[in-house]
């Protein structure tokens, strides 16, 4: 049986949450900045380092098994691979770009004008979906030094904090695609037992890093405004105190609402609410 591939950033913006998510599923390997191919120790699977721009045509060619890398270069290059599982990080957010003083107004402004970007397959079926003619002017990086060298009228670029428009006199204009790290597959493995084995370990990392375990202390009289506000992964454990009437409630509640959440089992009379991080929920 030959050993599982999976490939990944080698240096960048998804390289140390790529090699973080592999450790948490409790893979043991060496991550070289010199190396481009390292054995996990403890599961049968190597691991590539590749530019990400690479990565989606290894895994569609299968060349590599499994990858991890942003859906904006997926899309871009038009692999045919699997999407296995939306990672939560690398978040971001394709958008046209202008000049602060631009007189573009309206999307149909862009007709005629050039756009300089680093995704034009991106950039053409957008335009074409909303039946506007630019001219899309490919170039491999620093896209935003464009207009103001007159290069172009507009940008087509990756935005998370807006800085980089910002320091570069543009701002945001037309958003086309959010994107973020997906681990994607080889049609051919989806039914590999390691591949699901994996697949597993990813998802319950996830799901941890988005729950929070909980310990409260509440009274008997309260206990059942509590536990109604708690599901938990089953049912809350409830653990008798040594005092008369009052009990201590286990249970996990989802980073997302949690201030809410924290607040609501306060009026509801909680009272030494302690909160820990989990490592995995296998379900
Ligand atoms: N500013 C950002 N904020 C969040 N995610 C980003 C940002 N920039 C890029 N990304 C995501 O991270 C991925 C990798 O970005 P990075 O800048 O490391 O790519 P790169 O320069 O093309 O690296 P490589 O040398 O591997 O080609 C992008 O494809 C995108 O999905
Ligand atoms: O909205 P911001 O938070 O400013 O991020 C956006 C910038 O981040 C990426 O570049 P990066 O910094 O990764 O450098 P690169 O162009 O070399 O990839 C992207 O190409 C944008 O230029
Ligand atoms: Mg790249």
């Amino acid at each position: 049986m030959k050993t599982l591939k999976i490939a990944i950033q080698k240096s960048g913006r998804l390289n140390e949450k790529s090699v973080e998510i592999l450790k948490n599923c409790g893979l043991s390997f060496e991550n070289y900045k010199s190396s481009l191919i390292s054995t996990v120790q403890n599961f049968p699977l190597e691991i590539l380092f590749l530019r990400d721009d690479d990565i989606p045509e290894y895994v569609q060619d299968g060349i590599a098994d499994l990858g991890i890398v942003g859906e904006n270069v997926i899309t871009e290059t038009k692999a045919g691979v699997e999407y296995l599982q939306r990672l939560g990080f690398g978040k971001c957010t394709l958008k046209i770009a202008i000049q602060t003083g631009s007189n573009i107004e309206k999307l149909e402004d862009l007709n005629g004008k050039a756009i300089a970007t680093s995704y034009p397959v991106i950039l053409e079926k957008f335009l074409t979906e909303k039946g506007i003619k630019s001219d899309i002017r490919t170039i491999s990086g620093s896209v935003e030094i464009g207009p103001g060298l007159g290069l172009s009228d507009a940008i087509f670029d990756i935005v998370s904090t807006g800085g980089t428009l910002k320091s570069n006199g543009l701002k945001p204009f037309a958003d086309v695609m959010s994107s973020e790290a997906v681990l994607i597959g080889n049609k051919s493995i989806l039914d590999n037992p390691e591949v699901a084995e994996l697949l597993q370990r990813i998802r319950s990392v996830l799901s941890a890093k988005s729950n929070k375990y909980v310990v409260l202390n509440v009274s008997k009289d309260n206990l059942q405004k509590v536990v109604d506000l708690l599901p938990g992964v089953k049912s809350p454990t409830i653990v008798p105190l040594f005092e008369e009437n009052w009990v201590a409630v286990h249970s996990v509640i989802a980073e997302e609402d949690f201030w809410d959440k924290i607040n609501s089992l306060k009026a509801a009379g909680a009272e030494g609410i302690l909160v820990m991080p989990i490592e995995k929920i296998i379900t």
